[in-house]
């Protein structure tokens, strides 16, 4: 065994961090290393940009003219699958990251996340238009497919040696006409997107010449529903209650109404599932994955009965515990794409633990879970304001001019009059500069 290894066996990381938020970036940096999330060194690189220079943006995209930042933390408090995990997330909304860690402390409480998934398949898409018959079309494929799976494999031998591959050969009759032929390809810790890109134009000609149809698009389909993810949670109704509401029954309650609100009505549900994709895409984004693709495929899967519904469900438990569940598919990656030319993604995927791309999935979810059981929570209860604007006070007194310590002083107090325009901050960061006779 690696000494690697035999370190983390000896080591169990905690993913509490009582306090952590209260503490400046950099000593959080060295509580990481403290707690042994990070080496000094990875530690010490997380400072600033992360070591992502004008080099890297400039191989990694067209026309750059300088970076573009945004914050980097970490979600405490999850246990996934009881492992403890700390989830980085980059994100520019104030409240997420604290919401996420909120619920995944209530999580724990049951014992945190379960989480399975599917194998990591990521499927081309080869039109064929104009096809003569559709029934010796559909035979021919059919019959083929063994061999036509065969060819596929032969051109992606590193892969099958990965012990991924083209796994299944799908055909779809679209019209009258036109067919669709999806290859099913395991892509192991890859997307897969350019895998398969490549594959679906290789494999395009022969399938015309089967079927003497004429060529369309051949591209990849960003609706992985044969790459789902699915993540199962349980916290106790006692965990639910909180300052000014005592009885956890009736917050559990309450959760449940706002889930059926969800199930109703479209207009509910989307923002039903904007609170899940915050977790979501503030992990993808910190380890450099194609959130684009991954949303895209989220709403298509949510709508897929016809009627766009939650992509969470919540439901009460026979102990009368509170139980959550999200299943939505999730194509991610550790390998390609941004993980190649972006430092700072080796080292969130590092600080995640993440072993491979079905595990990133996982984790993911079980943020996306998380960040819609704190939002539910807050509007069943207290609202959305009190929790989300008192963080977001703190960027509107940083805006005002407040710096260091001020900025706490001026969010605290524009949290506590509940008003948070830019106008008012500039008031009381001047009473507050006057009274500590500092310059700002
Ligand atoms: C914000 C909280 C967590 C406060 O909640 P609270 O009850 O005031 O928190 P607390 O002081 O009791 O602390 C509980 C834990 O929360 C975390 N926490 C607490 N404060 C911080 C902080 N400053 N920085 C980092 N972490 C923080 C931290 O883990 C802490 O544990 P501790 O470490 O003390 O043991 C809560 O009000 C909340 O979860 N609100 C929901 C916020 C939210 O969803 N924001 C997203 C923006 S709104 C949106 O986009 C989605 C929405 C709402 O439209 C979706 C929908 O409609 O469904
Ligand atoms: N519609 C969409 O979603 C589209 C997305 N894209 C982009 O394509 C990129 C993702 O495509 P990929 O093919 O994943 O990236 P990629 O082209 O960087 O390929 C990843 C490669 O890594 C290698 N590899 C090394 N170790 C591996 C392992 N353990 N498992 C699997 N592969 C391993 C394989 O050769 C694999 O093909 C992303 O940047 C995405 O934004 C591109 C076109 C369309």
């Amino acid at each position: 065994m690696s000494d690697d290894k035999v370190q983390t066996l000896k080591v169990k990381r905690s993913s509490r961090l009582s306090g952590f938020y209260r503490q400046t970036p950099e000593s959080r940096r060295t509580r990481l290393v403290e707690s042994r999330w990070l080496a000094p060194e990875e530690a010490e690189a997380c400072a600033g940009l992360g070591g992502f220079d004008e080099a890297c943006a400039d191989a990694m995209v067209e026309n750059v003219i300088g970076l573009h930042g945004l914050p980097l933390g970490v979600a405490l408090n999850f246990v996934v699958n009881a492992q403890d995990r700390l989830l980085p997330m980059a994100v520019e909304e104030p409240s997420i990251i604290a919401a996420a860690s909120y619920a995944a402390r209530l999580c724990a409480e049951g014992g945190g996340f379960s989480v399975s998934w599917d194998e990591p398949i990521t499927t081309a898409q080869v039109q064929l238009l104009e096809v003569p018959s559709l029934t010796a079309a559909e035979t021919v494929l059919r019959t083929r497919a063994p061999e036509l799976l065969a060819e596929a494999n032969a051109c992606m031998g590193a892969m099958c040696a990965r012990g991924g591959g083209a796994r299944e050969l799908e055909v779809r009759v679209l019209d009258a006409t036109t067919l669709v032929v999806h290859v099913h390809v395991d892509t192991r810790d890859a997307m897969g997107a350019n895998l398969v890109n490549g594959l679906a134009e290789r494999m395009a000609p022969r399938l015309a010449a089967l079927t003497g149809g004429r060529v369309g698009l051949k591209i990849l389909t960003n609706l992985a529903d044969r790459r789902k993810v699915y993540v199962r949670t349980t916290v106790p109704a006692s965990a639910l209650a909180s300052e000014g509401f005592p009885d956890g029954t009736a917050v559990r309650d309450a959760i449940l109404e706002a889930q059926l609100f969800a199930e109703m009505d479209p207009y509910r549900a989307v923002t039903h599932n904007k609170g899940v994709m915050n977790g979501v895409d503030a992990v993808l984004v910190a380890c450099g994955n194609d959130w684009r693709a991954v949303e895209a495929g989220a709403h298509a899967y949510a709508a897929r009965s016809g009627v766009y519904r939650p992509l969470t469900s919540w439901k009460q438990g026979p102990a009368g515990e509170l139980v959550g569940l999200l299943e939505m598919p999730l194509a991610t990656s550790t390998v390609g794409g941004a993980a190649r030319s972006h430092p700072g993604v080796q080292r969130a995927l590092k600080l995640a633990r993440v072993t491979s791309a079905v595990d990133l999935a996982g984790v993911a979810a079980a943020a996306g879970l998380a960040t819609n059981l704190a939002a539910l929570k807050a509007l069943s209860t207290e609202g959305i304001q009190k929790g989300h604007m008192a963080l977001h006070a703190r960027r509107v007194a940083a805006e005002a001019g407040a710096q260091g310590e001020l900025v706490e002083i001026v969010a605290e107090r524009l949290a506590r009059e509940r008003v948070y325009r830019p106008e008012r901050a500039r008031e009381i960061l001047a009473e507050e500069a006057g009274r500590k006779g500092t310059v700002r």
